[in-house]
């Protein structure tokens, strides 16, 4: 289970912070390795306050190992010719780090791997991000890949669960308005913005973003005006607009006092649903234009939610496809090119599962 991470608590602030300013494919820096500790340790003392305001530190570890308990759950039960299986968790910048999870999976003698990244909808400074780290790690850690088959599931921005878990958050919420108050909610989906020079180089993640946006609407038969936005901006440099805040003060301006928010494009709390989107935007915004802003709740554990991961990665292993054919598309647009070798090396792996599944029938047909 692929992920960013987030710090378990103010402590490890510093940490995740460096790591994150130390990857190239979230934000490449002239003399990285200088100049990335020093961002990190500027910013530590700001984004350790955000943390302390939503409890101490980010709950994704605590949400990413529940959906993984109770995606293997139903997978044991739903895919009995696949089982057992097992999750391991792969964070970006905090532990257990994309590495950890290899050595771990390793020293378990796992020998089919399905990375399965976390975030419904692919950008190269998230999942590409992850990818490549396995990518490297596997190709430079002496002796890996073990007997390990792999296939990835790099993006699954309008799977049919996924979908009717964002409808059912949607719709729970809508009903906490007044029936009067209810015709004038406007849906906001927010989702993290991406700098411009990453949306012009061609990233996928806004148009999917918008394929989940569009999927959910239908689902919930358009029955409220809605907008996607966009949030948390860090830096000088334009990035992906309108922002969230512009658009509530832009509501505000037009009389639409009723708002619900829908966190988009992550799949636990973080600080950007707990603090921006709760503390920034509903609470002070909301105050200040004396609106009635509301959130959906996050997909956390949410049973749909958690049936609609194991229901993909049940299909994914029936279809016995090495490599998402999306994967193929990605990879010219990453900053230093590792994706083009990534692609290689999932190729290879597809021969591998070949051969695996040829010497299996051969076997069958002999032991006939
Ligand atoms: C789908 C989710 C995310 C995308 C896409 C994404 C792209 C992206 N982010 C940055 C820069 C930063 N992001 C930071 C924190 C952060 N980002 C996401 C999610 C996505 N980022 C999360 C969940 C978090 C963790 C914080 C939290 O909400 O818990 C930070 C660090 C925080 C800060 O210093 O303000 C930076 C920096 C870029 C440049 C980018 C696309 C290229
Ligand atoms: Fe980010
Ligand atoms: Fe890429």
């Amino acid at each position: 289970m692929l992920n960013m991470g987030g710090p378990e608590n103010t402590d490890d602030v510093g940490f995740f912070l460096n790591n994150l300013f130390m990857d190239k494919d979230l934000i490449p820096l002239p003399a990285q390795s200088r100049l990335a500790p020093l961002i990190a340790k500027r910013r530590t003392p700001k984004i350790q306050e955000q943390y302390r305001k939503i409890g101490g530190g980010s709950p994704i570890r605590h949400w990413t190992e529940t959906q993984g308990k109770g995606m293997v759950e139903i997978l044991d039960r739903i895919s009995p010719e696949t089982a057992p299986h097992k999750f391991y968790v792969g964070f970006r910048y905090v532990r257990p780090l994309t590495e950890d999870a290899i050595d771990a999976m390793d020293a378990d003698g796992i020998e089919r791997l399905l990375p399965f990244t976390q975030y419904p909808q692919y950008s190269c400074s998230t999942t590409g991000s992850s990818l490549n780290a396995l990518y490297r790690y596997t190709t430079t850690k002496k002796g890996l890949p073990s007997p390990m088959v792999w296939s990835v599931i790099d993006r699954w921005p309008t799977h049919p669960g996924l979908v009717d878990a964002f409808a059912d958050v949607i719709q729970k919420e809508l009903d906490r308005f007044t029936p009067e108050q209810r015709d004038d909610v406007v849906i906001l989906f927010s989702a993290h913005s991406l700098p411009m020079s990453v949306v012009n180089r061609g990233d996928p993640y806004p148009a999917e973003v918008g394929s989940t946006v569009n999927r959910v609407m239908e689902k919930l038969g358009h029955c409220n005006q809605y907008r996607l936005v966009w949030q948390s901006k860090v830096g000088p440099m334009p990035w992906l607009g309108p922002q969230t805040d512009a658009a509530i003060e832009g509501l505000a301006k037009n009389k639409r006092m009723n708002v619900l928010l829908v966190p988009i494009a992550f799949t636990s709390d973080h600080i950007e649903t707990l603090h921006e989107l709760d503390l920034e935007y509903a609470e002070e915004l909301g105050a200040k234009h004396k609106m009635n802003i509301r959130r959906a709740a996050a997909m956390n554990d949410n049973p749909i939610f958690i049936e609609a991961q194991a229901n993909l990665v049940k299909d994914h292993l029936a279809s016995n496809i090495a490599c998402s054919k999306q994967l193929l598309l990605r990879c010219p647009l990453c900053v230093n090119g590792t994706c083009g070798k990534t692609k290689a090396f999932f190729a290879s792996q597809q021969e591998l599962l070949d051969e695996m599944k040829s010497q299996e029938k051969s076997k069958a047909v002999s032991s006939a």
